[in-house]
Order: structure tokens, then sequence, then C-alpha cells
């Protein structure tokens, strides 16, 4: 982590996360049930081993474990030679099995890593393990939230659902850092193929946050074991989104400073973030890992996995992508952050880079495309069904048969609004470009009815000129081109 001044006497804020991502299979982690659950009915997608019968014997699923290796190689993380299972045991009705399979000992992941950047600076946060598990099911507390359900149903079509648990080091100093880092690290995640950021829940974090003495941080920004280990942390649960765990940690991290201004101590517990009021609340004292009595789960065989790090391949990553998109097609670096930052985008814009001049693919995509579908809250993926009409539309405009404001201004906003194809567009709006014909009739009208603005241009007064070109431009509608249209008038009144 880079240093951060933090004065003697003051406080330092300590963070770190375990963050749950689901990651995308067609089965379930131990079963053969679909993940694809969507609003389907409830228990639906169950069977005898997610609904943890007697008797039902899981198989685990290699496209999850294949998926965690990527996520492995991604972070740069030690795979063990073999990696194994273990039952978490716990009571609770989300679990039907009263016990949770995960990994205790030999985790698929350890030691890896993950840059990011914190307002243009470059952070890096250590991972000090990743593990597999399986998602419990979901609760539907009714009337009210989890502290005052009249009662409560579960379903379990979530049971099952292949879950990785990436806990960082206590790395993170400020719940900024926190949202830049859970942005980057689903970035990864999406580029990796293996993860998507609009199912609902599929990111659920737990923010542990501490307070401790500024002098306990040294000059490179780390702070002792020892330190980390004594000064009491809560855990937050319940947050799903970046900009949430940002906020639940800020409430969390004042709430802390206050109590330790006003002389008194932070109990070591579980809290809830209650989203809707902005708050987190006590829920319970924290387990212990002893309360647990993990052991390891008889039924599924461990798993050799030591070489599964060179048999996968995955893909280019965001870093590596965008520096490569700034030397190959010349981009600055905020388009090249723009255009990599989810792989849609960016292989989006290399087809555009492809056919045309990357140059104007970049300002399509970047600027244009993305700062309409920006103001309309939608994304890239709502309009991955129409590449083909943005494609056509800057071929309109590479081969000068509109203007660019006329194709920035009326033809993409209109395809983003009503769903009409750019040609469509253009011709009910009549906006192609003037022939040339066209625009030297209309600089001829131009001066034959401005003589006291010719005068004027001849006097030496250059602005007179930019009155032509309004003149001219009007009289063709604004689908001539202002530079051909100033260049005309010149030679024109020159010649
Ligand atoms: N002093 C501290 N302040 C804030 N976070 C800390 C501190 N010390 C450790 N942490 C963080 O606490 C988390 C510990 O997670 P881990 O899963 O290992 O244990 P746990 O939370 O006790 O177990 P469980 O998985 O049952 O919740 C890590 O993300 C770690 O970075
Ligand atoms: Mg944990
Ligand atoms: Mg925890």
């Amino acid at each position: 982590m880079t240093a951060q001044a933090v004065e003697t006497g003051d406080l330092a804020t300590v963070i770190g996360l375990e963050v749950h991502v689901q990651l995308e299979t067609d089965t379930k982690i131990f079963c053969g049930c679909s993940t694809d659950v969507g609003d389907d009915e409830p228990n639906t997608h169950t069977c005898p081993v997610c609904l943890g019968l007697p008797g039902a014997l899981p198989v685990v699923n290699e496209g999850a474990v294949e998926a965690a290796v990527k996520v492995g190689k991604a972070i740069d993380a030690t795979i063990p030679e073999e990696t194994n299972f273990h039952r978490k045991n716990y009571y609770y009705p989300d679990l039907p099995k009263n016990f949770q399979i995960t990994q205790y000992d030999a985790p698929v992941c350890q030691d890896g890593e993950l840059e990011f950047s914190v307002e243009g600076e470059r952070r890096s946060v250590s991972v000090r393990r990743a593990h597999l598990e399986e998602d419990p099911g979901s609760l539907q507390h009714k009337g009210g939230s989890i502290d005052t359900a009249d009662y409560t149903l579960v379903d379990y079509n979530r049971a099952g659902t292949p879950l990785m648990e990436i806990v960082t080091e206590p790395d993170f100093r400020s719940p900024d850092e926190v949202r830049s880092f859970l942005a980057k690290l689903t970035e990864v995640l999406e580029y990796l193929g293996i993860f998507d950021a609009t199912r609902d829940g599929s990111l659920r974090v737990d923010a542990n946050l501490s307070i401790v003495e500024g002098e306990e941080v040294a000059a490179d920004g780390s702070i002792g074991e020892e330190a980390l280990e004594s000064a009491n942390r809560t855990e937050v649960k319940n947050i799903s989104s970046h900009k949430g765990a940002e906020k639940a940690l800020a409430y969390e991290e004042t709430r802390q400073r206050n109590a330790i201004q006003r002389g008194r101590v932070v109990e070591q517990e579980t809290r809830h973030w209650d989203e809707s009021k902005g708050v987190t609340l006590s829920m319970r004292s924290k387990e212990e890992e002893k309360d647990y009595r993990y052991f390891r789960e008889a039924d599924l065989p461990p798993l050799k996995v030591s070489d599964w790090k060179e048999r996968l391949s995955i893909p280019e990553l965001p870093d590596a992508r965008r520096e490569r998109f700034r030397e190959e097609y010349g981009l600055d670096e905020e388009s090249a952050d723009k255009l990599t930052s989810t792989k849609e985008v960016a292989d989006f814009f290399e087809d555009v880079a492809e056919r045309f001049d990357p140059g104007l693919a970049a300002t399509w995509v970047a600027d244009e495309l993305l700062g309409e579908l920006n103001y309309r809250d939608m994304a890239i993926t709502d309009v991955d069904d129409r590449f083909d009409e943005i494609e056509r539309l800057v071929e309109l405009v590479a081969e000068d048969e509109i203007t660019t404001k006329n194709a920035r201004e009326t033809v993409l906003r209109e395809m983003l609004d009503d769903g009409d194809a750019p040609t469509e567009i253009v011709d009910r709006e009549d906006l192609g470009k003037t022939s040339g014909d066209e625009v030297r009739q209309a600089v001829e009208e131009a001066i034959e009815e401005n003589p006291d603005a010719v005068a004027d241009y001849h006097d030496g007064d250059d602005g007179a000129i930019n009155f032509l070109v309004g003149q001219v431009m009007g009289k063709t509608g604004g689908s001539a081109d202002p530079g051909d249209v100033n260049q005309s008038l010149r030679e024109e009144l020159d010649g």
C-alpha cells in the first residue's frame, strides 16, 4: 500500500474485505441444478443435494474450480498442489445441512495481489486467500426487515450457486479506496468471463473496519501484526454494491472514531448495513473460528490442481489492454481508460477501429456512445444487439455522408431514444449532406442577399464571414459542412 501521512496522535482507519462473488457456471457447484434461476418460483431449482437431504452426495463442478483458478491467475496467486473442501458448521435456516461446504486450510488461491487506482494514484492490495464455497439459500423477511419481520421464508434456488470468497489483507486505509478496489475487481472478473455484475446478489461484501493509533502506522503505511490483531474490529454484513460498501464503511469509520474520542471501547461484533436508513446496526457478537468446528468434507476427495494454472488460459486483462490501446491506437489516458472499462466496450472499440480510423472510433465509442448511454443510465450491454447499426452510423460520418453535428445530435440520440436505424433517421430527417452544387448555390444567394456583410468582409472585418456562413447553413437546413461553406465563401469573395 502506498504511504499515507498519519500524524502522531491521529487515528488511522484500517479496512479488510471478504468479497463473495458468484461464479458464472451453468449448474450449481455440487449438483446438476441450473443456476439460471431468474424470477422463477422459489424452490424450483433444487434437488436432494442442494436441499441437504440425508444421504445425498455432492459432486464437484469442474467449471467452478476452473473459474477459481482463472481468478488465481488474474491476481497472481499461488495455486496449491492439491485443494480440498471442509464443512463449516453453523445453524441458520438458509443452510439446510447445517454446514456449508467451503475451503479451509488448502484454499484454491493464496497470496494474490490486485492493483487499482484511486484518483489517478496506483495502489495495490494483497489478497490473503480466495476460496470456493456454496452459496446458502436466500431469506425473504416478510412484513419488515431482518430485525422487525413478522416471519421469514426460505428460497433454496440460490443454495449451491458457486461462490468465491476473496479475503484481502487489511490494507485499505479509507472507504473510497474500497470502492475503487471493488470496481477494479469486478472489471477483472468480467474480463475473465466468469462473473455477471448485473445479476442480483452476485457480489456481497463483508467489510471489516478498525481504528488504530496513528503511531502504529509505519512510514510506508504498513501496520504491525500485533496492532492489527489487538484492534477491536467490526464486520459489516449485507453490503451488495460498491457504493454501499463505501457508505457503510464511512458510517462505521465515523461511529468508531466518535466512540474512541469519547473514551469508549469499540465492541468486536458483527453489524448489519441497513441500506435504506444508511446506518450499521449491531447484530451479534463475532463468532470465533472454533465455533464453526471445521472438519474435512469426507464426501469430496481432494483435487489435484497444480497444473491447472498452466492448462487454463485467461484473456488479456484490463491493465494490459489499456496499455496496448495507448500504444497501438495512440489513445490518451482518459480514452484508454474509458474504452477498457468493460470487455464489451473494448471489443466493440477494436471492431470499429479496425474498420475506420482509430481516432474516429475512439471519439465515437468513448465520447459519443458512452456519453449518450451514460446520460440515459444505460450500459453497453443494453445496445450490444445494435452494434451493426452503430458501426453504420460511424460509417456515414467516415464517408462524409452526414455531418458530425447531425450524427451526434440527431441520429445517435434518436437511435437510442426511438430504436430506429441510422439510415431511417437520416432519410426521415433529411440529413443527407447537401451536395456541392446546392452549397455553391446557397453561397451565391447569401452573397447576393447580404451586400453589407460582403462589404464588411472586403474592409477586413473577418467576423463578417461567420455571419455569411450562418446564412448558408440556414439555407441548407444545417446539413452543409461549416468548414466547406467557409472555404467556398472565401473562394467566391476573394476570387
Ligand atoms: N485490524 C483489522 N481491521 C480491519 N480489518 C481487519 C483487521 N484485521 C483483520 N482484518 C480483516 O478481517 C478479515 C478476516 O476475514 P476471515 O474470513 O479470515 O475471518 P473471519 O471474518 O473471522 O471469518 P468469517 O469468514 O467467518 O467471517 C480480513 O478481510 C482481514 O483483512
Ligand atoms: Mg470470511
Ligand atoms: Mg468474516
